[in-house]
């Protein structure tokens, strides 16, 4: 059987192109379908636009810190829509640039919104961004799904009042009061963001600490970030109605409070993208979130049709769903070697102010493993000492105790990603405590920090079950 293309790989989000991409370069004939944006979420409601919002919002306190090294400027007002219109800018921009990269790749960009007929048959449908564009049907011997994810919001009376992310990036004006109801990524980054750009903000959340499923002491250390901050954190506590009053939307929680506020912002996690994707018409199944089951290899229970990123819910992350994408073209058109990557030391960072990185285990994790060295500290970065900024770094290095290999390690401070991307690559080496001290620090800087913890702070004994 003959078909219009070796490869289809529907979403040109961060997986799908980067598969598209690294197909094409094998010699494969490639085809690719987007039916809202090019470069997925990623570029256009993910982390480009936050990182540069949450780059605007650091400003105001650069301003009044620079006053403690003798400068006398003054904040001035923020002006939103002149923030808007050029991440806006940049975001066309960078559209552009996917296109002509898939484009110069080879490869057939198809406007659309696509839908299986059978496991090799796909309808291009019109979508948003191509309205008029004509239905197609296209073959393809191999299909990847790389649709992404969409946001979720509770189902609890009003919560039609209230945005998520997707609308954050668009509000025509910032409002003077937010309330932010979750405390993962999404919450504390767009805490940090509009608390930055001098909103009123109510953060509030289930547990009694924010970042589930992170370092319990790195929680800890990130909730007085929070505080110091000037967030109001609600803890051990659940939004049970958003109604609209006078001028006014107010959140009702499960305490009684009664939180007033101009906008309620969900970031209560997200769902798998598989809407009129036509997976009934393949063999294709899913999990009760909607994740589409893969096998080790990527491949779905439809053979020949594979799924990476977002909508299989294993690492939701840029970086994550582009080693994908890449892995499973080099399998499936490579001559060499499949590039591979360590997916159990992926870094992750939060971009609050200050951000918080992490790779590897946490304390509560490696004690699983066995006895576990901590090494723990927590100081004012220079800088502060001269802005009477409250701004503490804290890194923390997580060893296992009989082979001495740094398992983990997380850093809360001023520039943590940056500092973390390369101590990613000691832990991914499995390089030991020892190797960490043999490493001459750089002066001065907070990083040093990271080869000069000498003593051991305390010892972890090996958890239970
Ligand atoms: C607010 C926010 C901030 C984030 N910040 C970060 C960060 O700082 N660092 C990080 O690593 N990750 C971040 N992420 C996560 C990251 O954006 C995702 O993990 C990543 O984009 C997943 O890539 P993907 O290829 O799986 O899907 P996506 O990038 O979502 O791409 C999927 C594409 O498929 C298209 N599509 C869907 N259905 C169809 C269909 N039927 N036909 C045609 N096209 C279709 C969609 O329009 C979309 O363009 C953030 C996410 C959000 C929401
Ligand atoms: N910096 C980054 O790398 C970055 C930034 C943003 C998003 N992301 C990715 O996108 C994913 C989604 O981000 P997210 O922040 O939406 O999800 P998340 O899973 O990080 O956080 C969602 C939070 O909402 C809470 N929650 C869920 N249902 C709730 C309810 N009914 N009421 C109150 N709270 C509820 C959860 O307990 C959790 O704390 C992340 O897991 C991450 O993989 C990464």
């Amino acid at each position: 059987m003959s078909y219009d293309f070796d490869l289809l790989v529907i979403g040109a989000g961060s997986g799908g192109v980067r598969c598209a991409r690294i197909a094409a370069s094998h010699g494969a004939r490639v085809a690719i379908a987007e039916s809202r944006h090019w470069g997925g979420t990623c570029v256009n409601l993910g982390c480009v636009p936050k990182k540069l919002m949450v780059q605007a919002s650091e400003y105001g306190d650069m301003v009044d810190d620079s006053h403690g090294f003798g400068w006398t400027s003054t904040r001035g007002t923020h002006d939103w829509g002149k923030l808007m219109a050029a991440k806006d800018r940049e975001i066309t921009r960078l559209n552009g640039i996917y296109v002509s990269m898939l484009e110069k790749a080879g490869i057939t960009l198809l406007t659309g919104h696509a839908r299986f007929v059978d496991g090799h048959t796909v309808r291009i449908e019109p979508s948003p961004l191509a309205p008029d564009e004509a239905p197609r049907t296209i073959t393809a011997e191999r299909i990847v799904i790389a649709t992404g994810s969409t946001p979720v919001k509770p189902d609890i009376p009003g919560a039609e009042l209230a945005i998520t992310s997707d609308e954050a990036f668009h509000l025509p004006q910032r409002p003077e009061r937010v309330v932010i109801i979750g405390s993962g990524y999404i919450g504390l980054e767009f805490a940090g963001i509009f608390a930055g750009l001098g909103s009123k903000v109510d953060l509030v959340y289930r547990r009694d600490l924010p970042l589930r499923g992170f370092d319990e002491e790195m929680r800890s250390a990130m909730a007085e970030a929070i505080d110091a901050r000037g967030i109001t954190q609600h803890r051990h506590a659940c939004s049970t109605a958003i109604a609209k009053e006078g001028a006014d939307l107010v959140v009702t929680l499960d305490n009684g409070q009664r939180l007033h506020t101009d906008c309620v912002f969900m970031a209560t996690g997200r769902r798998p993208k598989i809407d009129a994707l036509g997976l009934e018409n393949t063999a294709i199944t899913t999990a009760d979130n909607g994740r589409i089951k893969v096998d080790m290899n990527s491949e779905t229970a439809q053979p020949g049709v594979y799924a990476i990123g977002d909508v299989t819910d294993r690492i939701n992350l840029t970086p994550v769903a582009i080693a994908e994408g890449h892995n499973l073209a080099d399998r499936l058109f490579g001559k060499g070697p499949a590039r591979q990557w360590c997916y159990a030391t992926t870094p992750k960072a939060v971009f609050f102010s200050p951000p918080l990185a992490t790779v590897g285990l946490t304390e509560e994790e490696a004690a699983r493993n066995g006895v576990v060295d901590i090494y723990f500290t927590r100081f004012t970065p220079m800088r502060h000492t001269l802005t009477g900024r409250t701004r503490k770094t804290v890194m923390k290095l997580v060893v296992d105790q009989k082979s001495q290999k740094v398992v983990g390690v997380h850093i809360l401070g001023d520039d943590a990603p940056e500092m973390l991307q390369g101590v990613a690559i000691a832990v991914t080496a499995e390089l030991t405590k020892a190797d960490f001290d043999r490493t001459i620090g750089i002066h001065p800087t907070s990083a040093e920090e990271l080869v000069t913890m000498r003593t051991r702070t305390r010892e972890t004994p090996k958890a239970e079950g």
